[in-house]
């Protein structure tokens, strides 16, 4: 199987001289093409750390991270900006649409920025919008929308450049539970259908249940994995009683 990231001996300190803290501490990791991968773990774990260096949003203190073998560290900023926009996907809490631009404007931003042509954007922004049941939307402005809409739209937007890899941080946590559900099911459909490889940060075991692994972060260190071998119903149940033990100190994938 190919790997899309590898990581090695990752850190991130925070503090400086004599109160240096270790928000990830020594994290060693691969991501595996076509997988849709969940990070849990308590508040001030390290989830949110991990994300921002493996996205490139962050450097980390020291560490290396390899994309498709290459090592993404030495690159220099312009090159890594290009490499972001080429690569990598976002999908934040808060949607982070741009409340001026139409919804097609907005699902179109990263190909626009990339100086593709008009034709292939409209192509793809008519695909998109029918995979994400989006298609009476697009002329639009996000205020129009509702919450789980806006997710569908930052979703699109994230896959228009088809990245290797899309982030994804608690895209469910300021949704109710109809559109939570709705939006993991698209997410989903990207991972199988359209074989998108997906990391999501999430607190909420039911988000954590579409997943097809886990990873456990605790004080920085992963400190269990799960993998899904059954139904989401059973995987689900699983990471409830997984959570359980670790929050009681006694972790069965310690
Ligand atoms: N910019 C920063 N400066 C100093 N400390 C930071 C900074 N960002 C995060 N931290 C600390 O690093 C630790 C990990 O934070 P992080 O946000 O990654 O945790 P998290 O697992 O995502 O938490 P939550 O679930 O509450 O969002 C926390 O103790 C936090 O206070």
């Amino acid at each position: 199987m190919e790997i899309v990231i590898e990581t090695r001996n990752l850190r991130k300190e925070y503090g400086s001289k004599g109160i240096v803290f270790a928000a990830i501490d020594g994290i060693d990791l691969k991501v595996y093409k076509g997988e849709f991968l969940g990070i849990m773990g308590p508040s001030g774990a390290g989830k949110t750390t991990l994300l921002n260096v493996l996205s490139t949003i962050d450097r980390p203190t020291s560490g290396n991270i390899y994309y498709k073998g290459k090592d993404i560290l030495t690159m220099k900023n312009r090159e890594l900006s290009i490499f972001r926009r080429n690569n990598i996907g976002f999908l934040f809490q808060d949607f982070n649409l741009l409340d001026n631009m139409s919804i097609q404007d907005n699902i179109a931003l990263p190909l626009a920025l990339s100086k593709v042509g008009i034709n292939e954007i409209k192509e793809k922004v008519e695909k998109l919008s029918s995979f994400f049941g989006l298609k009476d939307q697009l002329k639009k402005y996000p205020y129009q929308l509702s919450g789980g809409q806006k997710q569908r739209v930052a979703a699109a937007r994230a896959i228009i450049t088809s990245p290797s890899i899309v982030f994804a941080d608690e895209p469910t946590g300021a949704l109710d539970s109809k559109s939570s559900q709705d939006l993991l099911h698209c997410l989903l459909r990207m991972n199988e259908e359209l074989n998108t490889t997906i990391i999501m940060v999430t607190h909420d075991a039911f988000a954590a249940s579409y997943c097809k692994r886990i990873l456990y972060l605790k004080d920085g260190k992963i400190h269990g994995r799960l993998d899904k071998d059954s139904s989401r119903k059973e995987f689900f149940r699983r990471i409830i009683d997984f959570a359980g033990s670790m929050g009681g100190g006694v972790g069965e994938l310690l």
